[in-house]
């Protein structure tokens, strides 16, 4: 047992040339370093040049001869080496080497699969450093062994398929992850298989697709907890069930804005690296309700207004691929609408940091982890029947005339906004970032719309206020009837002076739509809450030392 804990050292070869590796299971991390030739009195050219690279390497502080250490946690896979090499190599030491897989941080949050080979002149010697790396790597215990794949094969450009079989499904067999994958043939196929399948035998359910796929994987699994746990969904203020099973994102979406908010970047070998070695991210959910019937959950951006009429319009160019948004966001931005609605809200505590915060949620963030305190506190209270103590303030009623409503349940950060809708949002303390921006003139909304992108602070313009919210309501002018849809509301105002075209009429919308994470809502009148961290993610957060 003490043995186990004592580290390896050996000295192996990589690329020929002599190193000392340790595997130290303290750290617990594998190192290795290439010593330097012993100093001896003949100069052979190999040495003049090992010295020569020395003394350019400390002038430009690059001498290659650092010390690698890679922690165990980011090891994918070793792996015994097969006969791949020139056969001096392999003759010289007796075909004795074993490769280690690992993630290596490139530019940008970006991973990659990495690999180092080690030479070693016995056969034992290399089997007692396999055998010594794979126990380490068994204690690695929060690493899915089995997971279920939903595929979307018509999300993003189309290549979701593609994707999966060509940049992930070799990296989870290295890792000997197994699958079962399955590629779906409608919309919701994926939601309502979740409602069937035998969950217990996976570790974890993967979304192949954009921010859609994954809000159905969302669903069905969010649902079928409440089935499960016989949690009535209509039922606003009912405690959810929180979500065991870990969901992971290979992006292959139009935003794919959930994947890059939680990992950085919308890449797909970076995702299923964090799979791979089983990161951990909690997600607040918000529910949304219309007259205590419950419509979709929302984990990226519930928008009104503009983002709802972009929607709305890009379904219609749903050929188009990404571009579509781009197209829709244009024309939307033409057409200039606002609409005329109450928002009533309760502010969180201060506590959980204010949507003006210079900082923003990383990885290990400080008021995500005060808030799974509470959580598990809050939900032992609920477990054993315990009161309540909810402090929340006093509600907050507002109504005017919006250009846009964004309820951010997290930064919404995606390729076309780096920051995202709102850049201190978290990804797991319990808040939604409510933004309201009010009728301005076409020159202020764009001002409002260019800081998505540059680094200027989208906030601070008179016509828009910020507020984090745990709970709100929305009340559009033109309310609804209880058991009427938007199409009827559409059509009772609309059809005797205006055909839909509203360019042509010179009318305004009486009411938009809501997008619910990319999704339309049937109802303007709508009740959110948020649920903290209901559901987990394979992701980390953004690590602030990435690689510029
Ligand atoms: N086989 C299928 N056929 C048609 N639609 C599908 C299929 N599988 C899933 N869908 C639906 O396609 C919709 C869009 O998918 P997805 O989110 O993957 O792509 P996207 O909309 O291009 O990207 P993003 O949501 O990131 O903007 C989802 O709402 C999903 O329910
Ligand atoms: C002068 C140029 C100004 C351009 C301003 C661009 C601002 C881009 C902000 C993007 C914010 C995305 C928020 C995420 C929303 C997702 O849940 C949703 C589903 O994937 N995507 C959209 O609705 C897609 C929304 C796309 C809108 C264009
Ligand atoms: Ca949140």
């Amino acid at each position: 047992m003490e043995s186990a804990r004592r580290p390896l050292v050996s000295q192996l070869w990589v690329k020929n040339r002599r190193n000392e590796a340790v595997l130290d299971p303290e750290r617990p991390a594998l190192s290795w370093k290439e010593l330097q030739p012993k100093s001896g009195r003949g100069l052979c050219l190999a040495r003049v040049l090992h010295r020569a690279r020395g003394l350019i390497g400390r002038l430009t502080e690059q001498y290659p001869s650092v010390c690698h250490s890679v922690p165990i946690s980011e090891i994918i896979a070793v792996e015994t080496e097969q006969k791949r090499y020139n056969s001096d190599t392999w003759q010289k030491f007796n075909h004795h080497a074993f490769t280690v897989h690992y993630a290596q941080r490139a530019q940008k949050h970006c991973w990659r699969c990495s690999a180092v080979t080690f030479w070693c002149k016995d056969e034992e010697l290399c089997h007692q450093w396999i055998q010594a790396i794979k126990k380490l790597l068994e204690l690695q215990t929060s690493r899915p062994k089995h997971l279920l794949v939903y595929i979307n094969p018509y999300g993003g450009k189309q290549q979701g398929k593609q994707i999966y079989e060509q940049k992930v499904a070799p990296l989870f067999s290295l890792a000997s992850i197994t699958t079962d994958v399955i590629v779906t043939e409608r919309a919701n196929h994926a939601k309502d298989d979740l409602f069937e399948v035998n969950l217990e035998k996976y570790d974890g359910v993967i979304s192949v697709g954009g921010d859609g796929m994954f809000s159905e994987v969302m669903h069905g699994l969010i649902g079928r907890m409440q089935k499960d746990s016989s949690i009535d969904q209509n039922n606003p203020s009912a405690p959810l069930a929180p979500c065991n099973l870990r969901i992971g994102i290979i992006p292959a979406g139009s935003t794919d804005c959930i994947c890059y908010a939680t990992v950085g970047i919308n890449d797909p070998v970076t995702s299923a690296l964090h799979i791979i070695i089983g990161d951990l991210q909690h997600m607040d959910v918000c529910s949304v309700h219309h007259n205590n019937t419950f419509l979709k959950y929302s984990v990226s951006l519930l928008g009104y207004g503009f983002y709802g009429d972009v929607l709305k319009d890009s379904e219609k160019n749903r050929w188009m691929g990404p571009t579509r948004y781009d197209f829709s966001g244009f024309k939307t931005f033409l057409s200039h609408h606002y609409y005329e609605g109450t928002v009533s809200f309760q502010q969180a505590n201060q506590t959980l940091g204010s949507p003006r915060d210079k900082s923003t949620c990383q990885s290990g963030c400080y008021i995500c982890k005060q808030s799974t305190q509470e959580v598990e506190e809050k939900r032992k209270r609920h477990h054993y029947n315990l009161e309540e103590t909810e402090d929340d303030g006093d509600w907050k009623v507002i109504r005017g005339k919006f250009m846009a409503i964004n309820a951010a349940n997290m930064s919404c950060a995606c390729p076309r906004s780096p920051k995202g809708l709102s850049p201190a949002a978290h990804l797991a303390a319990g808040t939604i970032d409510l933004i309201l921006v009010r009728r301005c003139s076409r020159l202020n909304f764009l001002r409002h719309l260019v800081r998505h992108k540059n680094q200027d602070d989208q906030f601070d313009l008179a016509f828009v206020e910020v507020y984090r919210v745990k709970t709100f309501l929305f009340t559009p002018k033109h309310s609804e009837n209880e058991d009427t849809d938007n199409k009827d509301v559409r059509k009772k105002h609309f059809n005797q002076i205006c055909n839909g075209n509203h360019s042509s009429c010179g009318c305004n919308h009486v009411n938009s739509i809501w997008n619910c994470d990319g999704e339309a809502l049937d109802h303007a009148a709508v009740e959110v809450r948020v649920h903290c961290q209901l559901i987990k993610l394979f992701a980390r957060g953004i690590e602030e030392d990435s690689k510029p």
